[in-house]
């Protein structure tokens, strides 16, 4: 009986509060321990060392939130949220990563189950290494906003970003009279009531920062090249034509861009001196701000601004909150800022969702009275029946210069990638699964995947049933190789190069994760073999012809960007003297990615950042786009699978859209989930952000 009671007693009693949140040795351990099973890179690891060696007496709290912070970073959360991290740690902190089902370590919520987000709070806010109050006039590594914790150097972007959007959207620009013949001449053919593309270039006119945002095919770049007309061509008949420059975060995205723009800028029914006064040319973010190397600082900088009047920067969602920072920083005050984007994209790989953070209210509108008559005014055209709510100057500053085109152009109703990603874009799980499930359209199918080995699988990667695949650059890169006369040097070879890449875009397996059976790192390892197998590749491991790459880290000398992709072919070569014969070398063949088609060879041995890229992630995907886009699904639960990556991945596909599902819900749960970017930005009154 006696026992029986003690058994009780025990069972009723507060379980202890595991060491790792009171000694900090036990702290070290246990991060060492999760660094050692990849779940925590070895730079949370070292902050946390810092942080010891600033204030050994440090609360092994504080240090781990520090570690959190810098882990949370790396899953592109600008700060930790207490209150999230704590409501459900392993799912918000992403652990144990991609799905791996734990292992003998402490989980998260173990460590953090018996912890309030008040002790947690006021253990950071008594601590040495944390400012909480008038951060910016600390210096202290952390700080803490609400129950919100930063590494300062975010805190301070973050601050950056809302102070110059702030100060840019305080100061309207004068318009002259004539604005309402400008619009109507640009737009004379316009079909659309309201026309939202009409109304953007309205309000990006009369603001020193505007937002156009719009899922794909919505009119974007049409919109920005009428909108460059309309700002140049006064400009231009004064003699004083503006700086217009325009830019991308990735080359790909920019070589896309600068290839559209061209097109557009010729069917412009405006002046040929003022076309001629519109740049085609897109650089990088990182190009356009002059990156040095080693280092994360750029050439351009508030002491430094960029020459320019206007700047465009297309594909925003995908810039992150330093890049936005340092942009902001570098652009002279005069000068206007357009951001085009699809909002509902996923965010950029690295910190913060910025596009998508401002854009928070963008379907809503928003506008005030004031913009609404403005707007009404300046293009004749009535907002009554456009579903908008009203807002007021002061709280919806950002949205006074927001526009979000509504019509797809290239998407319409009887177009099942459309519906998907409309379907996908709200949350509706049902519909989306009606829509691919119906047969109603040619463009869009599932295939359940019963196991790594699943013969759909292959069907699907070959490309089935007339659907693009793999085996198409393979057949493209045999029958088009210049026969044996050809010489060195001949522009065959570069002839052919250019149509195997351009086969080879005509595919593309995405996936969600990068670990695990359905991860990236796997399924480019059996797509490899498979190819193989069939003969249509010689080799599968190292650098083989036909080895499809992509570059994972920016090469100045090389001119080679993170996201270009490339593929290694046999080419002949001119001899390095008459006297030798020609030979044939492995080269791996990139586009130019400068609007001129041309290619560039690279040695292999010049590639140390590469991986081969049957398939890749749908973050890396993005400003791409393919004929047929692919998406896996792995099939577990994991925090990256929302319904921005399955909407990413639709809507990257320009005509073919396949989802293959390893288990049957995932899909649902998928977009069932709505990103979690864990930010401050928001533009609202002073002391309230
Ligand atoms: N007002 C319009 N009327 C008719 N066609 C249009 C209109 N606006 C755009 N288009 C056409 O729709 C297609 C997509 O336009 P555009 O490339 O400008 O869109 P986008 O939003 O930039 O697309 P993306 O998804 O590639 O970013 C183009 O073929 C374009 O000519």
């Amino acid at each position: 009986m006696v026992e029986r009671q003690s058994e009780q007693a025990d069972l009723f009693a507060t379980p202890p509060t595991p060491a790792p949140l009171h000694d900090s040795q036990a702290l070290l351990a246990l991060l060492d321990r999760w660094q050692s099973n990849g779940w925590l890179r070895a730079l949370d690891r070292a902050l946390v060392g810092l942080l010891l060696e600033q204030q050994p007496e440090a609360d092994p709290r504080v240090l781990l939130a520090a570690a959190l912070v810098s882990h949370q970073l790396g899953h592109g959360h600008v700060c930790l949220d207490l209150t999230a991290t704590l409501s459900e740690p392993d799912f918000a902190l992403s652990l144990p990563p991609d799905g791996e089902t734990g292992s003998d370590t402490l989980l998260p919520s173990q460590v953090l189950g018996g912890l309030s987000v008040a002790d947690w709070r006021s253990a950071l806010a008594a601590s040495a290494l944390v400012d909480s109050w008038q951060p910016a006039e600390g210096n202290r590594p952390l700080v803490l906003v609400g129950e919100r914790l930063y590494l300062r150097r975010y805190w301070h972007y973050e601050r950056q970003v809302v102070d110059s959007l702030g100060r840019r959207l305080g100061q309207p620009l004068p318009q002259t009279a004539d604005l309402p013949a400008r619009l109507q001449q640009l737009f004379a053919t316009s079909q659309q009531r309201p026309d939202w593309q009409l109304l953007a270039c309205a309000l990006a006119a009369r603001g020193r920062f505007s937002i156009i945002t719009g899922g794909p095919g919505t009119g974007k770049t049409t919109t920005v090249v009428r909108l460059l007309g309309l700002l140049q061509t006064p400009a231009v008949a004064v003699g004083q034509p503006l700086r217009i420059r325009l830019a991308a975060p990735t080359g790909k995205a920019a070589a896309r861009l600068t290839e559209s723009i061209g097109q557009q800028v010729g069917a412009l029914a405006l002046d040929e001196a003022v076309k001629a006064a519109i740049p085609t040319e897109v650089s990088t973010l990182h190009r356009l701000l002059g990156s040095l190397p080693d280092s994360r600082h750029f050439r351009h900088h508030a002491g430094n601004p960029l020459a320019l009047d206007v700047l465009v920067v297309d594909e925003a969602s995908m810039i992150d909150l330093e890049m936005m920072a340092c942009l902001l920083t570098a652009l002279p005050e005069q000068a206007r800022l357009i951001l085009l984007g699809d909002k509902d994209q996923l965010a950029s790989v690295e910190a913060g969702a910025v596009l998508g953070d401002l854009c928070r209210r963008a379907d809503g509108g928003w506008y005030s009275a004031e913009t609404r008559a403005w707007l009404e005014q300046v293009s004749g055209q009535s907002l009554a029946e456009a579903g908008l709510l009203e807002g007021q100057a002061d709280t919806h500053a950002l949205e006074q210069q927001t526009a979000m085109l509504r019509h797809s152009h290239r998407f319409g109703r009887d177009s099942g990638i459309g519906e998907l990603a409309r379907a996908v874009n709200h949350c509706d799980a049902e519909q989306a699964r009606q829509l691919l499930s119906r047969g109603g359209f040619s463009d869009i199918r599932s295939r359940p995947l019963k196991g790594p080995g699943d013969p759909a699988f292959a069907a699907l990667v070959l490309g089935e049933g007339g659907l693009p695949g793999y085996a198409g650059y393979l057949e493209q890169l045999r029958q088009g190789r210049p026969g044996a006369q050809v010489g060195g040097g001949d522009p065959a070879w570069e002839q052919w190069a250019r149509s195997v890449l351009q086969a080879f875009d005509r595919f593309q397996l995405l996936c969600a994760v990068r670990k695990g059976d359905w991860g990236v790192e796997a399924v480019n390892q059996r797509v490899a073999s498979l190819l193989c197998r069939r003969g249509l590749l010689a080799g599968e491991h190292g650098w083989y012809e036909g080895r499809p790459v992509l570059v994972t880290r920016n090469d100045y000398s090389l001119g080679l960007m993170n996201g270009d992709i490339g593929i290694a072919l046999r080419i002949r070569e001119p001899a390095l003297n008459p006297a030798e014969p020609e030979r044939e070398a492995l080269r791996v063949a990139f586009p130019r990615n400068d609007g001129s088609g041309g290619i560039r060879f690279v040695l292999p041995s010049r590639l140390p950042d590469v991986e081969s890229v049957f398939a890749m992630t749908v973050h890396k995907s993005q400003g791409s786009e393919f004929a047929h886009a692919a998406l896996l699904l792995p099939p577990a639960r994991n925090p990256v699978l929302t319904k921005e990556l399955v909407y990413t991945a639709i809507t990257r596909a320009s005509a073919q859209f396949s989802l293959l599902e390893s288990r049957e819900g995932v899909f649902e749960e998928a977009v069932r989930t709505r990103v979690r970017r864990i930010s401050g930005l928001a533009l609202e009154p002073a002391g309230q952000s």
